[in-house]
């Protein structure tokens, strides 16, 4: 199965009077690793979630290749969808097996291979037969993402999932998801609030403020110089902490 392509069609959501997403017409193209980037409230996660359907936009389509995402049953549509999001909310009395297993095992398809989805996210396999309990924070984020990819998902949504971790482990898990992105083939789309993670993982970084795309760039472009006022606001915070290190 090839990675597919996600595209936004006037997609807009409201809550009252806040328009959560407004207008967001964007193609990402398949096989692309895209962050997304913003302020707190810009409305990343929102359009993170018109894709799988948690949220239904008030108006527009989602496109999943050239399938509208609302056309048949949201479950379906989430089996082809791996999701991990910062409190990835494991089976407590479950084991991590069977944590890893619960989405093939819902669907009534074949069991996963357990053992190379912890070789993907690189835990050794003696976790499995542990409770999610005995993990670390690092370590439950990798089992989120061996689940998320458990149905053979080409097309990954990360919803802040790194935000819990210390920056060592995030940065470690950063460059595994990238790596586990080329490796699979897949389409990624990560929502986070640190720009230099975009930086470092993405192909592209879509800046949104006020439920709207303001810059849509490669991470050289942005680096560059592009993008406008907004994008260069957050390239800025990197940059001058880096610069400010090297002076201490
Ligand atoms: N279920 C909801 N009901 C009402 N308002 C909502 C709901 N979900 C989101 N909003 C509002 O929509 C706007 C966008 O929220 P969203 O969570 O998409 O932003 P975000 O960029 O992901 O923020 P953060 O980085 O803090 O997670 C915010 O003003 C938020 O308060």
């Amino acid at each position: 199965m090839p990675a597919p392509s996600v595209t936004f069609d006037g997609v807009s959501k409201r809550y009252g009077s806040t328009a959560a997403v407004d207008a967001v017409s964007l193609t990402i193209e398949a096989g692309s690793f895209v962050a997304l980037v913003g302020r707190s409230g810009s409305g990343k996660s929102t359009l993170l979630k018109t894709i799988n359907r948690l949220v239904e936009p008030s108006t527009g389509r989602v496109l999943i290749d050239d399938a509208d995402v609302a056309t048949g049953p949201a479950a379906a549509l989430r089996r082809r969808i791996g999701y991990v999001f910062q409190h990835i909310g494991l089976f407590p009395h479950m084991s991590v097996a069977e944590n890893i297993a619960i989405g093939p095992r819902i669907a009534g398809d074949a069991a996963p291979d357990v053992a190379r989805l912890l070789d993907l996210v690189e835990l050794p396999r003696e976790v499995a037969s542990r409770d999610p309990a005995a993990l670390s924070g690092g370590q439950r984020q990798r089992v989120g993402i061996a689940r998320a990819l458990a149905p053979g998902a080409k097309l990954l949504l990360m919803d802040e999932a790194f935000g819990a971790l210390d920056p060592l482990t995030r940065d470690a898990l950063g460059r595994r998801l990238r790596d586990l992105h080329d490796e699979l083939g897949l389409t990624t789309i990560l929502v986070t609030h640190d720009m230099a993670e975009a930086l470092l993982l993405a192909t592209r970084v879509v800046v949104m403020d006020s439920g709207r795309v303001v810059a849509d760039e490669t991470p050289h472009a942005l680096l560059a110089g592009s993008g406008g006022e907004q994008a260069q606001a957050l390239v800025a915070v990197p940059r001058e902490q880096a610069q400010r290190i090297a002076a201490l």
